[in-house]
């Protein structure tokens, strides 16, 4: 087993780096499902840019790398607790190359361990089988979109589709209400995995299991493959679209298993993924840990490269919408002349911050002036040379959970714009008019498009706070957002989401008997 190691280090590289060959395919469709010069269009273009990109600097697809689940099948004689230790030096490994943000963060202190080993990090779940090889398969599954899972405890009544019962059609209800209730949040257009049954802990397993099929299998019990087409099929009627910007693609797979529950329990448990669907595996030869075979389709295979009529149908589009050069910090009249719908490029510096700087600077002073500043809700993966820190990877966090803080913040200091994405909520729109700020989305896991934008970092507040949530001050040149929340009281968010709503409705009706 002597290059088991090194074959766990490989496949954490390329899960974390290369979308597979079947995750791709879907997106490809997305893409041609999507009127390429809408909002959804776009953000679906500078998605497959980013998966090509990724692929070219064997960098992490989004900054987020979430937290590395193996599941490992090893022949009956296999030493499973020098593998563990194997897995555990590879992902340390990787986190200092750069290919895995620092995730493994101490729940009472804050602290983060640095390496992403600690107490539940990894997650490794090890069954024997009664074959000769060793399969490892791993899935990179990020903490937004974790955040966007949900449990449902049939019988149970339910916004939009009303009552859900136990039987299959309440189960078709809840999984409609879990694609609603996800919005943009986590990065649509988005894959889900469904349990049905099992315990609270097991139906949430199930569901995740569920990730690790392929794309374009076929379940093989019919009422859920019945289900699982009735879903994709109706799911993209909610016209929630790619970032929640609206459009025709919302869901891009869903996988249904199902095991026995209780007499007294009937759970759903729905585990929604993000389009940066990170998930490899590989087949190992037992004696030596060498690579025999990639188990997904490798992403090679299908390259993202825009065609010349994408190119021409978006440049095209672009002449029509209204794009605004800014250099920070900017000016309370330059952010209310701006609308929602309005494109913003930023040059100069702007500063990270998510949640335990906007925990912080409710009761504390700011290190450095953010009178006209942008916040970019941002934990970025950051690697340290002779020369100093480089951002690597760089996409934004779901905003929303900064909610609590984000209006009384942009007041205390003066803050005109927010970046993130998934929007926020009624208290941001308020404080956004009143003070003279906007919220720009940009595309949620598109890191690497957007890390080529920082060119130099300024400064860092905050290490201890770890390296996803430090105040990182950069510089910045050509970072392209959405208006998605403006100071006249508008928001993208609050429409798509009462719009979709209103869609919902429509599944109310059973349709399986
Ligand atoms: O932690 C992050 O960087 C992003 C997170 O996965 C999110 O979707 O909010
Ligand atoms: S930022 Fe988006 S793409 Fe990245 S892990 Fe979070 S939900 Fe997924």
């Amino acid at each position: 087993m002597h290059k088991f190691e090194e074959s766990v280090y490989q496949l954490v590289v390329e899960t974390s780096t290369n979308l597979p060959g079947d995750v791709r395919q879907a997106i490809k469709a997305a893409q041609e499902a999507e009127d390429s010069a809408t909002r959804a269009g776009l953000s679906l273009s500078t998605i497959a840019n980013n998966i090509e990109m990724a692929e070219c600097n064997v960098s992490p697809i989004c900054q987020d790398t979430g937290m590395p689940t193996f599941i490992v099948h090893t022949p009956v004689d296999a030493n499973q607790l020098v593998m563990k230790q194997h897995i555990r030096n590879a992902i340390a490994r990787a986190t200092k190359d750069g290919k895995l943000r620092t995730n493994s963060v101490d729940s009472l202190t804050g602290g983060n361990t640095g390496d992403n080993l600690g107490p539940g990090t990894p997650v490794i779940h090890f069954e024997q089988w009664e074959k000769n090889d060793v399969d490892v398969r791993l899935i990179l599954k990020g903490g937004g979109c974790e955040n966007k899972n949900i449990q449902y405890s049939l019988p149970a009544e339910l916004e939009g589709v009303g009552k859900a019962g136990r039987d299959l059609d309440g189960i078709r209800k809840c999984i409609m209400h879990a694609v609603y209730q996800a919005q943009g949040q986590g990065c649509s257009a988005g894959f889900i995995g469904v349990g049905i049954g099992g315990d609270r802990t097991t139906g949430y397993e199930l569901a995740k299991q569920q990730l690790f099929r392929r794309v374009d299998d076929t379940n093989p019990i019919p009422e859920l493959q019945q289900l699982e087409e009735y879903v994709m099929e109706n799911a993209n009627k909610l016209g929630i679209g790619t970032m929640g910007f609206g459009g025709a693609v919302t869901l891009l797979g869903c996988k249904v298993g199902v095991m026995n529950r209780l007499p007294a329990s009937f759970f759903v448990s729905v585990a929604y993924n993000c389009w940066a669907y990170r998930r490899q595996g590989v087949l190992l030869n037992a004696a030596t840990g060498e690579i025999k075979e990639w188990l997904y389709p490798e992403g090679q295979q299908v390259p993202m490269k825009a065609t010349a009529e994408e190119t021409a149908a978006q440049a095209a589009a672009g002449a029509e919408r209204r794009e605004v050069r800014l250099k920070t910090p900017f000016t309370e009249e330059q952010v209310r002349s701006l609308h929602v719908g309005d494109i913003v490029i930023i040059d100069g510096e702007m500063h990270t911050g998510r949640d335990a700087l906007h925990k912080h600077l409710i009761d504390h002073e700011s290190p450095v002036d953010l009178n006209g500043a942008v916040i970019y809700h941002c934990g970025p993966v950051m690697l340290k040379d002779e020369q100093g820190w480089h951002v690597k990877a760089a996409g934004p966090t779901t905003s929303i959970r900064e909610e609590p803080y984000q209006g009384d913040i942009i007041k205390k200091f003066g803050i005109r714009a927010v970046i993130g994405k998934g929007g926020m909520g009624a208290k941001t729109l308020a404080a956004l008019s009143e003070h003279g700020a906007v919220y720009l989305n940009a595309i949620g896991g598109a890191a690497q498009y957007y890390a080529e934008c920082f060119k130099r970092v300024n400064g860092v507040d905050f290490m201890e706070f770890g390296i996803p949530e430090a105040m990182w001050h950069l510089q910045t040149e050509g970072f392209a957002a959405i208006v998605t929340m403006d100071a006249h009281g508008n928001s993208l968010h609050a429409d798509v989401e009462r719009d979709s709503l209103a869609k919902l409705g429509q599944f109310k009706e059973p349709v399986f008997k």
